[in-house]
């Protein structure tokens, strides 16, 4: 049976600074089902660091989460206090980061550095936390564990880094992890790669896992669930497949077009007309609408996030209805339907007058 581990409703995280207040994430609903992937994906600025800083509370001054629900199976997180969610991190919750000598220390053997992350969460003999470190490593496919857990971080490559940093967050076999563009910085094999042993790790130890990228393509063939941000909030999610084969926000559509792929063979890439606004100035219109080709009238006003209900508009009929474990759901005026043929090319850069 599915198991939703997080569940956020309705989430606010504001900056206040001097020019105004920043609505980084701006009512953000999404869930995660235990042992599943869900690939949180937008251009830069639209608040998916953010929506995951917000769950590990980890947001600083002065940032502030202003409204709505975070719930990790049956707890609240939003206003726990800062000495129980420090326990919750590294224990039943990790991030795991772009960089990551955010996790590792420079000055410790990875031995160390993992025989204590276990030690700080359970009560376990030096010997079972190094076999346990051991096995870690080889989980992520490190070669030669014994040999590596006696290295310095500096020894490593990049890529190896950012294994061991996936190694030490699944650890205690968390029940969540926030990965933020973990793989950013590898070239694309390995990024594959390591995203194929995290979804192998959250199958077998249950955790529920938040991908973080702005690349679509990243995400699109090994994410249970994809989540599209825009301007602070979700325009759509549903499961993987689904919203690649048949995007139904225009915003998830243009994304799809502007990966490199087969589809684009002899085309010119597509790019998405346009800048992100200010999350600083968001009037009461919906934020895409300056650069969207569906645009009407009715888009002066944001739309809410909708359960996608309409059969046949998704690449099989049972899934476009939606499914318990993957609801597929979108928030716009003028939601894309399969039998629509989508502008392609440059031509589509030009928005109606
Ligand atoms: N300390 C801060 N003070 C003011 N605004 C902030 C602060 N941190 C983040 N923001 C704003 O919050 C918004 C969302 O940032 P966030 O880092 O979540 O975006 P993102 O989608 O993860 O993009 P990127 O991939 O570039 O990190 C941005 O517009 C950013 O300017």
């Amino acid at each position: 049976m599915t198991e939703t581990v997080l569940s956020i409703d309705n989430l606010q995280t504001h900056f206040f600074t001097r020019g105004g207040v920043v609505k980084a994430v701006n009512g953000v609903s999404l869930s995660v089902n235990r042992g599943e992937i869900l690939g949180l994906v937008g251009e830069s600025g639209s608040g998916k660091s953010i929506t995951g800083f917000s769950i590990l509370g980890l947001v600083d001054e002065p940032g502030r989460i202003v409204g709505g629900s975070i719930r990790l199976l049956d707890r609240e997180l939003v206003g726990l206090p800062d000495p129980e969610l420090r326990r919750l991190r590294g224990g039943r919750m990790a991030m795991i980061f772009q960089d990551p000598m955010m996790t590792l220390n420079p000055v410790l053997r990875i031995e160390t550095q993992m025989i204590e992350a276990i030690q700080a969460h359970e009560k376990v003999s030096r010997k079972e936390a190094w076999t346990r470190a051991r096995d870690g490593l080889a989980q992520v496919g490190i070669p030669s564990p014994e040999e590596r857990l006696k290295c310095y971080p500096h020894e490593l490559s990049g890529g190896m880094r950012q294994r061991v940093a996936i190694a030490i967050a699944f650890l205690n076999r968390p029940d969540f992890i926030v990965a933020d563009e973990p793989t950013t910085a590898l070239d694309v094999t390995i990024q594959s790669q390591i995203l194929a042993e995290a979804q192998k790790l959250c199958r077998d130890s249950g955790t529920a896992m938040i991908w973080i990228t702005h690349d679509l393509s990243v995400v699109a063939g090994l994410a249970d669930t994809i989540a599209v941000m825009y301007a602070g909030r979700v325009v759509e999610t549903g499961a993987a497949a689904e919203v690649v084969a048949a995007p139904r926000h225009p915003y998830t559509s243009g994304l799809i077009r502007s990966v490199p792929g087969e589809h684009m063979t002899g085309k010119r890439l597509f790019q998405i007309p346009g800048m992100t606004p200010s999350l600083l100035r968001l009037g009461a219109e919906c934020p895409f609408s300056e650069r969207c080709f569906a645009r009407t009238p009715v888009c002066a006003q944001v739309p809410d996030l909708v359960p996608d209900l309409v059969p046949g508009h998704g690449a099989t009929e049972e899934a476009a209805i939606g499914d318990n474990r993957h609801p597929r759901a979108v928030r716009c005026h003028h939601p894309l339907s399969a039998a629509e043929p989508l502008p392609t090319g440059p031509l589509s850069a030009e928005l109606p007058s």
